[in-house]
C-alpha cells in the first residue's frame, strides 16, 4: 500500500524535547523527507541560529522562521518538519502550521531538558543564563500554548524510537490520514522495545 499522507507533521514543543532527533527517525519510519525549520534558516541565511539572533534579534529570526516554514509546508511530498520551540509561540506561525501541518506537541519534563540542553551551549535563548530557571520559565509560558496543538505525545524515557512510536499510536488514533508503506505497518503495533 502507498504511503499516503495528506499533510505535513509538524513537531512543536520546547528546546530539548527532541523535535530534530525524534522527527528524523519519525520521517525514516513512514518513509518522508524529513526537514528542521533551524537548519532551513541557517541555510537560507548562512548564518547559525545563534548568530542569527546575535546580528538580527529574535523578532526578525521570527519573521525568517515564519517564511521558511511557509515553505517547507509546500513542499511536495508533505514532510515530517522539526520546528524551533518557539516557531508555535508566534501567532502568524502557529495559525500557518495549525492550518497545513498535523501538529503534535512534543512534551517532556523539566528534569530532562535542563539535562539535555545543557550537553552544548548552540541555544541563543539560554546562554549566559541559569538553563533550570530559564526553561522553568519557558515551560509555563509555552505549555498552554502548545496544548493547542492537534496531538500531545508525552516523551519516553529511553531511546528515540519509543517516542517515535509514541506518536505513531498518536497519529493513528488522531486518524490524521498517515497510512504506512507496508515494510513499517507491524510497527505501529509492536511495543517498544
Ligand atoms: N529519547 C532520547 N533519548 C536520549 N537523548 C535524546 C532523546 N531525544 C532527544 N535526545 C537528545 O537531546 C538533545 C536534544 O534533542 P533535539 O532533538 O535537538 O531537541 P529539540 O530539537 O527539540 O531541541 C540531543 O542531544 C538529543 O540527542
Ligand atoms: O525555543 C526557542 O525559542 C528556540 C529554539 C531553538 O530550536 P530547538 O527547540 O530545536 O532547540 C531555536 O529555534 C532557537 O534557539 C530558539
Ligand atoms: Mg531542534
Amino acid at each position: 500500500m502507498p504511503l499516503q499522507i495528506e499533510k505535513p507533521i509538524a513537531l512543536v514543543g520546547l528546546m530539548g524535547v527532541g523535535k530534530t532527533t525524534v522527527g528524523r527517525r519519525l520521517a525514516k519510519r513512514l518513509s518522508r523527507e524529513f526537514d528542521d525549520s533551524d537548519d532551513a534558516i541557517e541555510q537560507a541565511s548562512g548564518r547559525t541560529v545563534a548568530g542569527y539572533f546575535r546580528d538580527h534579534g529574535e523578532a526578525d529570526f521570527r519573521d525568517g522562521e515564519f517564511r521558511v516554514i511557509k515553505r517547507l509546508l509546500e513542499v511536495q511530498p508533505p514532510l515530517i518538519l522539526a520546528t524551533g520551540g518557539g516557531a508555535f509561540i508566534h501567532p502568524p506561525t502557529r495559525e500557518l502550521l495549525m492550518e497545513h501541518a498535523v501538529v503534535v506537541w512534543l512534551k517532556g519534563d523539566l528534569e530532562t531538558l535542563v539535562e539535555r540542553v545543557s550537553r552544548n551551549d548552540k541555544r541563543p535563548l539560554l546562554r549566559g543564563v541559569d538553563k533550570r530557571v530559564k526553561m522553568r520559565e519557558l515551560m509555563e509560558a509555552r505549555h498552554p500554548i502548545y496544548a493547542q496543538a492537534h496531538l500531545k505525545v508525552k516523551i519516553a524515557r529511553g531511546p528515540h524510537l519509543r517516542t517515535v512510536n509514541r506518536v505513531m499510536r498518536a497519529l493513528k488514533t488522531h486518524g490524521s490520514q498517515v497510512n504506512e508503506g507496508q515494510s513499517t505497518s507491524a510497527s505501529l503495533d509492536t511495543p517498544s522495545k
